[in-house]
């Protein structure tokens, strides 16, 4: 997967440069190209905002610089994606669907956002999905590009040594994780819950499969599990 990110703070996104998304680079799975909006301004300035149109607080992100910038990075049939308050909201699901792209190009917008001529117009030739990391409101689009890229980069085949740690993640079957021990077994006073050191694996997965249901229909009853609702069976002696 090639990623373009196009930003007026390039050095926001160096982390994109380490740990695993560093690797991915380096096994040729990831192929992240940082770029500077402001390469696309003429004038001596280098002005990338101006006053909105009908009044209000703040500017807003010239649609020329961006315009030139997309023309240069944005191939017709990318994917642009556009972080975003008011974009659909970033889940697994949405994830997964956006590792299945060859190309993604993310639009980090700053101030009151980007001129939406510019949406507009990429649409025309592109895929264009504006993105939400979450119900609160950033300074701009870069925290929201990372996030993306990472959530979207570990599902790609071969990134993670261990695919097996995908299956189990939370989310990933509409359930929250199961809770999670390693040595020692008695740490300050505090037990390992037998059942882990049984050796027993059915009673394992059947002890982890209930933790993790316990733990969604209290933090979070809105996840319905793709497989079969949450019912009252399951909520029994829970809630
Ligand atoms: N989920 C979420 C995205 C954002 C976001 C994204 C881009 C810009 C540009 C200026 N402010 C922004 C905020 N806030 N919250």
């Amino acid at each position: 997967m090639r990623v373009d990110v196009v930003t007026i703070f390039p050095e926001y996104l160096a982390p994109l440069g380490l740990s695993l998304a560093g690797r991915a680079r380096d096994a040729g799975l990831l192929d992240v190209h940082v770029h500077d909006l402001r390469s696309w301004t003429h004038d001596r300035h280098r002005t990338v905002d101006d006053t909105p149109y009908g009044g209000g607080a703040g500017m807003v992100m010239k649609p020329e610089p961006w315009g030139e910038a997309l023309d240069a990075v944005l191939p017709d049939g990318a994917t642009l994606v556009v972080p975003s308050p008011s974009g659909e909201p970033l889940r697994q699901a949405l994830a997964r669907e956006l590792a299945g792209r060859e190309h993604l190009v993310l639009a980090c917008g700053r101030y009151e956002g980007i001129d939406q001529r510019v949406v507009e117009d990429a649409a025309t030739r592109a895929e264009v999905r504006e993105v939400s990391v979450g119900d609160y409101v950033l300074n701009g689009g870069e925290a929201a590009a990372l996030v993306i890229v990472e959530a979207v980069a570990r599902l790609l085949p071969g990134f993670m040594g261990n695919p097996d740690s995908l299956l189990e993640e939370s989310h990933e079957d509409g359930l929250l994780e199961y809770p999670v021990y390693t040595r020692p077994a008695t740490w300050r006073g505090r037990e390992v819950p037998p059942v882990l050191l049984s050796g027993d694996h059915g009673a394992i997965a059947a002890w982890r499969h209930e933790q993790a249901v316990r733990r969604t229909a209290e933090r979070r009853p809105d996840l319905a599990h793709p497989a079969r609702a949450v019912t009252s069976g399951d909520l029994e002696g829970h809630l």
